[in-house]
């Protein structure tokens, strides 16, 4: 079944909207407060930006608004700390989530590989019913490979990765360990194609909330072997991502011009998009998706 999310959907919470194709059916899913989590050193990740109180209302929301018109709703739960994760695991089972993503803490980083599993671990037991996503951003924490080999054994609801590196080869070894029932969903928003061809089978990225339709065009010219035409349609959000980088202000800009909606600025210490540049980014984003 093919469901698709109108761009308006996307929009409303402010939150990220994630792409997932699972084997027999295309899949679109909100990854909730994600989006809502600030920019680190060009990484996503948790932070104070929003309240736990105020992620656990923004979770409602999406669970709510969703019912019936979207496949899935998987709340990122990544914390600083392990019980606000667990709460908030908590929480997403209690409210009908259909999953939970989590990252790692990155200011006291995990050291090791058996470190993180641990940590993983206790928040996947908060909500074992759950499918579990390991979120990993190559930038703030330890190698993949080291943290999903024979990870079913710690947490039987493993059910895939999120994986945000540049290096196709750490994406291809994450593929070939995978299991069956696992997705691996890149987050490279600009090679996207390239991380199907290896493996991957659905994405997760800022960009899918403004492109979102766009993107579901590329994800099927794949499915159907259309080379040629998956990369005429990479190649648009490449030129954009070329003046408009990834920033929280710049994607609001981008959302509110999508949506129509004023999404206020974001929070401190993250600062809008200065006016001149927003100008610049919003002509570039229309001239190329008209
Ligand atoms: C480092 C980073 O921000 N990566 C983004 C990408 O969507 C990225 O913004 C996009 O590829 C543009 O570079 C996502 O993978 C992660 C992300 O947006 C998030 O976790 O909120």
């Amino acid at each position: 079944m093919e469901q698709r999310v109108s761009r308006r959907d996307t929009i409303l919470s402010g939150t990220k909207l994630t792409l997932q194709m699972l084997p027999n059916s295309k899949i679109q899913s909100v990854n909730v407060t994600k989006f809502c989590l600030p920019t680190v050193n060009g990484t996503t990740g948790e932070s104070p930006s929003l309240s736990v109180a105020e992620r656990k209302a923004l979770a409602e929301e999406w669970c709510g608004k969703a019912r019936g018109r979207m496949d899935q709703v998987v709340v990122h739960v990544g914390a600083m700390s392990l019980r606000d994760s667990q709460d908030l695991a908590r929480h997403a089972a209690q409210i009908g989530a259909d999953g939970i993503a989590v990252i790692a803490p990155f200011f006291f980083k995990p050291k090791t590989a058996d470190a993180l599993r641990k940590f993983l671990q206790e928040v996947a037991s908060a909500a074992s019913a759950l499918p579990f996503y390991y979120y990993q951003i190559p930038a703030i924490t330890v190698p993949v490979m080291e943290v999903v080999e024979g990870i079913e054994q710690l947490i039987p609801s493993f059910r895939g990765v999120k994986f945000s590196g540049m290096d196709l080869m750490d994406l291809g070894q994450c593929v070939m360990h995978s299991q069956p029932q696992w997705s691996i969903l890149y987050g490279v928003d600009e090679q996207l194609l390239a991380a199907l061809a290896m493996g991957a089978n659905g994405a997760v990225g800022s960009t899918f909330n403004y492109l979102g339709s766009h993107v579901n065009k590329l994800l099927s010219a794949f499915e159907t072997g259309d080379l040629i035409q998956a990369r005429a349609l990479q190649v648009l959000p490449m030129r954009l991502l070329l003046v408009a980088s990834f920033d929280v202000g710049v994607n609001k800009q981008l959302m509110m011009e999508v949506s129509g909606l004023h999404l206020g600025p974001p929070r401190l210490p993250l600062m809008p998009c200065p006016l001149e540049r927003s100008e610049k980014i919003l002509q570039k984003y229309r001239s190329l998706f008209p």
